[in-house]
């Protein structure tokens, strides 16, 4: 079992400090979600005061183990700010019943669960609420004024981390990139360094080598073996980027494996 590495002495300004997984409780451990790889080693998780980021493969758990926070933590299982409550399908995981969150004493005044599959709901919880209140208390307005359904997946998203993310926040991203060109991503890491600077915390599943160059960061990587901390340069991602990148012809080359045809 791992025990991942506790944020080094100094002031302390984490909203949520550590993620303990009851062990003890589990009932079937041979069943989804604790018989996730990731899962099974897991003893305890501590959290950068501005971002951690949680990496690895398609399918290791990467969203279960988000998801189970945000729920832990208060938040709607499929998005949004504290105060979201709906939900289209009861499909999230018991795993946060068995999550102990140890929260630091300053509390966050703004949060948010922004998970990219299901922000289409996120979407049309917000222009139903919306539907019959007073234009001056309408929640879209927090979003930049205008319906998330009538903009780009891109733009959405970009719009709600410009306008709805605000100082002192807890963020819970997963794969915020999905949707993001690379420059946006790149516009992104400025926006996340706005924002830790006045106070936020951030803790982000991706896939993206840009999105996961924050410096101020504690970067895990999930994996069969469990959970590692690493640097970015360590990562598969980082890697096979750069490898790419560096010798696109040949790896094509092997990639494609061209005959004659
Ligand atoms: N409700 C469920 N019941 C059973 N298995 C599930 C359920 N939800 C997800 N899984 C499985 O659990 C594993 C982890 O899924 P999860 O979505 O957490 O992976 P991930 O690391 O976020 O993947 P990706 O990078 O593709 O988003 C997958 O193999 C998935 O098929």
């Amino acid at each position: 079992m791992s025990k991942i590495g506790r944020n080094p002495g100094g002031a302390d300004r984490r909203y949520l400090r550590r993620a303990e997984l009851l062990r003890e409780k589990i009932e079937q451990p041979e069943m989804y979600p604790f018989n996730l790889p990731a899962v099974k080693e897991l003893e305890s998780i501590d959290f950068h005061d501005r971002v951690t980021y949680i990496i690895g493969e398609n399918g290791v758990g990467k969203s279960t183990l988000l998801e189970a926070i945000a729920v832990a933590w208060g938040f709607n299982a499929e998005g949004g700010t504290l105060n979201f409550n709906f939900a289209t399908a009861e499909t999230h995981s018991p795993l946060h019943r068995h999550l102990r969150l140890i929260r630091g004493t300053a509390r966050p005044k703004d949060g948010f669960f922004f998970r990219a599959e299901s922000y289409y709901n996120v979407a049309t919880a917000i222009d139903e609420l919306d539907q019959d209140s007073e234009p001056r208390t309408r929640i879209i307005d927090s979003y930049g004024g205008r319906s998330l359904h009538e903009q780009s997946h891109g733009e959405a998203f970009f719009a709600t981390f410009m306008h709805r993310f605000g100082s002192n926040g807890l963020f819970i991203l997963d794969e915020p990139e999905a949707a993001l060109s690379p420059v946006r991503q790149l516009a992104m890491l400025t926006r996340i360094h706005e924002l830790a600077r006045s106070g936020g915390q951030f803790i982000i599943s991706t896939h993206s080598p840009l999105l996961m160059a924050y410096p101020h960061c504690r970067l895990y990587n999930l994996t069969a073996g469990g959970i590692q901390e690493c640097g970015l340069e360590e990562t598969e991602h980082y890697i096979v980027t750069r490898e790419f990148l560096n010798n696109r012809e040949q790896m094509l080359e092997r990639l494609l494996n061209d005959e004659e045809e």
